[in-house]
């Protein structure tokens, strides 16, 4: 039985599916190519502040080498497991290689429900994450950044903790650090502003007027809130917010800022002073830009049919599922996808220009890292546009496909299929 199980896997192996047989690969290269090189599970022991000593199940899925190191995020959630790390890390490998990165995909975590802990104990935890993994990570190895339920403090106490093993300082062992910590200016925003600046790009394609142009947002935390505000300081009217505590809609537009602010006071939308809306809803109400910037599978077939967006600008990693693809593509071209791996390319893309400065040790400004970042963003968008129109296929099949055939020719190159 594969270790590799469960709904967010399948959909990682359905989407590869389509995409193989599109590019008519081999039967007998497919597993290859889709299935990790390394998956490394782990228990996590702590003392709570109670006295009592917990363990946590921690994992790492390296999905492939042949680029150079792998690169993904650590997330802390309770869905945390084997098959969903595997799914994500798969994804990030097509989303490295559609931006030209010399990384293969990896991604971690552990199953907790981070809130539940103290801060005392969310340091303890990230911090024998990190030892635990440290056999099994480098900066030409695999190097870890945030993601869901992480954040830049974890990311200091990871770099910390395999310094201090080290005995000397390697500010390159993980990306998303401070900017106090060998940081890069405009990591913490780059996913956000590039989920803004491909939209911008969709609706530039389509003709709409972004200062008549709303906003939908599902999930108000890293990639959400800064999506969201730099959406709305360029005009867009943000019509909907919602995290896991809270849903807010409104014609007229929310203040996102002020939504933010309350969010870094309280920890979250609960109590933002604004109607609430059911959130079973927010998805399917009309509007030009859909962000669905929280989990997987929150557009499923059912959701598909009824959404109202013109563009569907992908912030969370597979919010859409295959089934509700198919639908959409069914529909025609009356709604512009952003696929995940395009779409959210903004956080590794700044990862790995903070991966560079480390080690070079030399710092760029933030005008830099968001004119770099935007000339690699346009550079993949436009690849997507033209190969869709050529082979009439769905972005997302574009995108895939240009990721996959990328890392399926480094590996041809390096002689992995005689
Ligand atoms: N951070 C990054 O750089 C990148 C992140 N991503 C992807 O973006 C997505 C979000 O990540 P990130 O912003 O970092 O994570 P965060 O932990 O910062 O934020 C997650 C947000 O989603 C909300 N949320 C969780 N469940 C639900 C739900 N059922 N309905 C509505 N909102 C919900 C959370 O609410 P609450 O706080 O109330 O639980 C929180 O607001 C993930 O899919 C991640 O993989 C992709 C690329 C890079
Ligand atoms: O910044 C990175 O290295 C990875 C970000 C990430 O986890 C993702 O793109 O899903």
């Amino acid at each position: 039985m594969s270790i590799f199980q469960g709904p967010v896997f399948e959909m990682a192996r359905t989407q590869f599916t389509t995409i193989a047989d599109y590019l008519g690969i081999e039967e007998s290269e497919r597993d290859r190519l889709l299935l990790p090189k390394r998956a490394i599970a782990i228990s996590c022991p702590i003392h709570l502040d109670d006295g009592r000593t917990a363990v946590f199940q921690g994992y790492r899925v390296q999905h492939h080498l042949t680029l150079g190191p792998t690169k993904g995020g650590t997330r802390f959630a309770a869905s945390v497991d084997m098959g969903e790390v595997a799914a994500l890390a798969i994804w990030m490998s097509w989303k490295c290689a559609l931006a030209g990165l010399p990384y293969g995909g990896a991604k971690g975590g552990i199953s907790v429900d981070p809130v539940s802990l103290s801060p005392r104990e969310l340091e303890a935890l990230s911090r024998r994450y990190m030892q635990e993994l440290i056999p099994f990570v480098g900066p030409h190895v695999d190097v870890m950044a945030p993601d869901m339920g992480t954040n830049e403090q974890v990311m200091a106490w990871f770099m910390d903790t395999y310094s201090m093993y080290q005995g000397r300082t390697v500010n390159e062992i993980v990306t998303g650090k401070p900017v106090q910590s060998g940081g890069t200016e405009g990591r913490r925003e780059a996913t956000g502003l590039g989920v803004m600046h491909l939209a911008f790009s969709a609706m530039q394609e389509l003709s709409i007027e972004p200062t008549k142009a709303t906003a939908i947002i599902q999930g108000f935390g890293n990639v959400g809130s800064i999506a969201g505000i730099e959406l709305a300081r360029r005009g867009v009217r943000v019509i909907g917010v919602s995290d896991h505590s809270a849903c807010f809609f409104d014609v007229k537009g929310l203040d996102v800022e002020a939504m933010t602010r309350h969010v870094e006071a309280r920890g979250s939308l609960r109590g933002f002073p604004a109607e609430e809306f059911e959130p079973g809803d927010l998805l399917t109400q009309p509007c030009d830009i859909l962000v669905p910037a929280a989990m997987e599978r929150v557009i499923d077939a059912a959701k598909a049919t009824k959404l109202r967006c013109r563009i569907l600008a992908e912030g969370a990693n597979g919010p859409t599922t295959p089934e509700a693809d198919k639908l959409l593509e069914e529909r025609g071209s009356d709604i512009f996808v952003i696929p995940d791996i395009l779409c959210n390319s903004g956080g590794v893309i700044v990862s790995y220009f903070e991966w560079v400065q480390d080690l070079q040790q030399f710092f760029w400004g933030y005008n830099e890292v968001v004119s770099r970042l935007n000339q690699i963003l346009d550079r993949s968008f436009q690849a997507m546009v033209e190969r869709s129109r050529r082979d009439r296929i769905s972005h997302r099949t574009s995108a895939m496909s240009i990721g996959v055939d990328r890392v399926r020719l480094a590996k041809q190159k390096r002689g992995l299929f005689p």
